[in-house]
């Protein structure tokens, strides 16, 4: 018997993992023909990983791997692409994008984010995830956190954290030989600013760059084994599985930090210790409407509270520090811009008598153009995602889209595209007076994106970096030194853009 058995074995052992193989090719590259097959002009994928080989190895940042496609596929209003298995369709022509951020918005109300592996997570639940009617519900009610009232009354908060911010800078160019560290200084800077605005806390990072905030912002955004190895197994398609074993997105301690943030800051705001009017007081208002109703399903719920305090600081402090350093960073890097913007913040502040208010900031015009440049060059978002949920024919064309499928919107290559922005790597405001804007189509500046689910706080953040960056600049020149990496690299493994390395500029006193 010993003599006969092993060959079958063998032979039997080989074919289970030639068909193991099999089943594992053909399960990978099962939609791999779908957009060929639509007639849409796709780009050719390779398993397991489909266009985004290199962003799962980290050789390149996703905005990278999109923009090089965006410009593969000149001439088409759209193309094909796989992530993993998945087809996504890349919309390129901006009528189009207008078209399904605005127009036809009801027909693409979510984003590509799939709850099936975070059922469990009780931070997954936020505004950016939501979907259908329950985030319509639930931006209604949030939509007044940065009303223009409540804005107002928030400037004087984000003034105490300039007044940090500079004294910050000053301290650094003390220490560091005029060399400052400007992402860091800006990330404490937006920090403080939304602990302050949103959740009346008194972070003080900008004194204490260790403190819980800081540190659990930092954590949030740091590339991590565990997070890319999470990633691939959703990109593979397994993302229910993690949900089974309730593995979670994050470490348990951010968890911890935004449950005791809302119960700290909530239940100050219930026994009068704060009486604010800022997001928290919001959040507890809206959960004592609801008591009220007792028949009417809860929108509110712990887990629903948790996950938006979380993505209003998260959302709130990255992209706008980027946005800070990459503004001065330019700045530097083009000194004549700099002077005339500085001459027309003087102008401003003189014109009302030094003081930086609610509406000498809206009479800051050639700073909006600034930093709708910047915006236009480093797009903290620089790609965005919306799911059909309504089949739709696109217009012009034989192709259906079915309810689930996906869409993306490459906002960074748009903004980069010869097309529409002449000589587009060269940093020029001018690109953003009132008469060039209207003279652009739609669908070409997406900053905070466009329609229903633009940026909720989008008025917020402007403010903030409108105020960071007219103080700064009114004490401080800014320049490159031999520490400025040129051009800044981008971050691999990231989704917002940000810089790989920490900006590093020379600053010198105005006074000196
Ligand atoms: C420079 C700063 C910022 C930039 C560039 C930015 C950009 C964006 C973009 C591109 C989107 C997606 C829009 C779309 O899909 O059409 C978005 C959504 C969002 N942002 Fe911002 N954002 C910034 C600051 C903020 C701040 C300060 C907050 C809150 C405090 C915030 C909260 C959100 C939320 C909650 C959403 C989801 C909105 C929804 O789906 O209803 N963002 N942001």
């Amino acid at each position: 018997m010993s003599d006969v058995w092993p060959i079958p074995f063998v032979q039997l052992y080989a074919a289970a993992v030639l068909l193991v193989v099999f089943l594992s090719y053909f399960y990978l590259t099962y939609h791999y023909g779908k957009w060929t097959k639509l007639g849409v002009p796709q780009a050719v994928p390779t398993p397991p990983f489909g266009c985004f080989g290199d962003v799962v190895a980290g050789r390149a940042p996703l905005v990278d791997v999109i923009h090089s496609l965006y410009r593969e596929f000149d001439g088409q209003r759209y193309f094909g692409i796989f992530e993993g298995r998945q087809p996504l369709l890349v919309v390129r022509d901006p009528q189009l994008v207008h078209t399904v951020m605005v127009k036809d918005f009801r027909s693409f109300v979510d984003r590509n984010a799939s709850k099936e592996s975070f059922v469990h997570d009780k931070l997954f639940d936020h505004l950016v995830n939501l979907r259908g009617d329950q985030w319509k519900a639930i931006r209604a009610k949030l939509s007044p956190t940065f009303s223009a009232a409540k804005l107002k009354s928030m400037l004087g908060d984000i003034n105490v954290c300039t007044a940090r911010l500079i004294d910050n800078l000053n301290g650094q160019i003390t220490n560091n030989n005029g060399i400052v560290d400007v992402s860091e200084a800006a990330a404490q800077f937006t920090t403080d600013t939304i602990g302050r605005c949103a959740f009346g806390l008194d972070c003080n990072t900008l004194s204490n760059p260790d403190s819980e905030f800081r540190r659990t912002g930092r954590e949030i955004f740091m590339p991590r084994l565990r997070s890319t190895l999470l990633n691939l197994t959703r990109l593979l398609g397994f993302g229910r599985l993690l949900d089974v074993f309730r593995i979670r997105g994050m470490p348990s301690n951010i968890y911890d930090f935004f449950d005791d943030l809302l119960e700290t800051t909530m239940e100050q705001h219930r026994h009068g210790e704060n009486s604010r009017n800022d997001f928290i007081a919001l959040l507890v208002k809206l959960k004592e409407e609801e008591k009220l109703k007792e028949n009417e399903q809860k929108l509110f719920t712990d887990d629903i509270l948790a996950a938006n305090a979380f993505v209003f600081f998260v959302a709130g402090f990255e992209t706008t520090a980027s946005t800070i350093s990459y503004c001065l960073y330019e700045l530097a890097m083009n000194p004549e811009i700099q002077v005339k913007l500085r001459e027309k913040i003087k102008q401003t502040l003189d014109a009302n008598n030094g003081k930086l208010e609610y509406d000498t900031l809206k009479d800051m015009k050639y700073l909006d153009m600034v930093i709708n440049e910047t915006f236009r060059l480093h797009p903290p978002v620089p790609v965005l995602s919306r799911v059909c949920t309504q089949k739709y024919t696109i217009e012009d064309s034989n192709i259906t889209l079915n309810v689930g499928e996906k869409l993306i919107i490459p906002t960074y290559a748009l903004h980069h595209d010869s097309k529409y922005y002449s000589d587009p790597e060269i940093f020029d405001p001018e690109r953003f007076t009132e008469e060039n804007i209207s003279s652009r189509p739609h669908g070409t500046f997406l900053p905070f994106g466009d329609g229903p689910r633009i940026c909720i706080g989008l008025r917020f953040a402007m403010m903030e970096a409108k105020t960071g960056l007219a103080e700064i600049l009114s004490k401080f020149e800014v320049s490159p030194c031999k520490e400025t990496q040129t051009p800044v690299k981008t971050k691999p493994r990231s989704i917002l853009l940000t810089p790989n390395e920490p900006i590093r500029l020379s600053l010198k006193s105005i006074d000196q």
